[in-house]
């Protein structure tokens, strides 16, 4: 379960200015308020347009750095007060992969299992227990040097996954991977979303409306940093007014008034 209420986060940066002048300092507000719910048992999409401050969100979630303001709750456990605790209790594939490319995706797994506590033999069970729900048996013992995209992404998820966590988080997993691919990575979610796959509470970015609309039970439209909506699909449909998901979208996320507030 997580639980993300009035988060807001700043980053100050320097514009690129000329080589004679040093230019004045900017406030990018990567996240204004974002507020989002995502129970057991349940896929929670967070769906924004580019720079909406999806990534942002999620990096906060995993405990990269803190948050301005608001809390983040991961089993009722405070990302803030007790970082290690919340992120035992998440599996978290992130934008970037970094897989060790001179380890097998085996060792790649059982090693990420051996740093989260495992013993050596049970993270080699969970390995290979991954490799058959995510069809990744013919990688398993290859050194990881070399792999696709799609096989990257499967390594570093069965990664995310080897301690079994209750929490599952992905930023825009689907990113660089075809249909056959994608349509597993669907497969295998749903899956860990049942009672027999755990009933996992999943929590996935994605500026991809069709996905979104396949695969989440519940959806927080993010834009300029802000939740501005959320709920199912049908009720975002009636939110908005529209037929088409892709227009609905594209009415709550671009709407005038959100971006005069991220003017603001
Ligand atoms: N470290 C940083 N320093 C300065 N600005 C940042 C930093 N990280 C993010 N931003 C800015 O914050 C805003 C939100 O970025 P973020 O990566 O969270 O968006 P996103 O919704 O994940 O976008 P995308 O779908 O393009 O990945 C953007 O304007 C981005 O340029």
């Amino acid at each position: 379960m997580i639980k993300i209420s009035q988060l807001s986060k700043q980053f100050v940066t320097r514009p690129g200015g000329s080589v004679f002048k040093r230019a004045p300092k900017q406030i990018v507000h990567a996240v204004r308020q974002v507020d989002l719910d995502a129970p057991n048992g349940r896929i929670t999409g967070l769906l924004g347009p580019n720079g909406a401050g999806k990534t942002t969100t999620l990096r906060m979630l995993g405990g990269l750095f803190p948050p301005d303001q608001g809390e983040i709750g991961v089993d009722g456990i405070d990302v803030k007060r007790q970082p290690r605790a919340a992120l035992a209790r998440m599996g978290i594939l992130g934008d970037a992969h970094g897989l060790y490319p001179r380890l097998s995706a085996r060792e790649n797994i059982v090693y990420f299992g051996q740093l989260q506590g495992m013993e050596a033999d049970a993270a080699n069970a969970r390995a290979e227990a991954l490799a058959e729900l995510l069809d990744m048996r013919h990688i398993l013992d290859r050194r990881s040097e070399g792999y696709s995209q799609g096989e990257r992404m499967k390594t570093a998820l069965a990664r995310a996954l080897v301690h079994d966590p209750a929490n599952i988080v992905l930023d825009e997993p689907t990113n660089g991977l075809d249909v056959l691919a994608t349509r597993a990575l669907r497969e295998a979610l749903r899956h860990l979303r049942s009672p027999a796959g755990g009933s996992k509470c999943i929590v996935f970015s994605s500026h991809i409306m069709q996905e979104v609309e396949q695969l989440c039970d519940h959806v927080v439209v993010v834009a300029h940093g802000r939740s501005v909506a959320q709920g199912t699909v049908p009720e975002l449909l009636a939110q908005a007014g529209e037929s088409r998901f892709e227009d609905a979208f594209v009415r709550l996320a671009f709407h005038p008034d959100h971006s005069q507030e991220a003017q603001a």
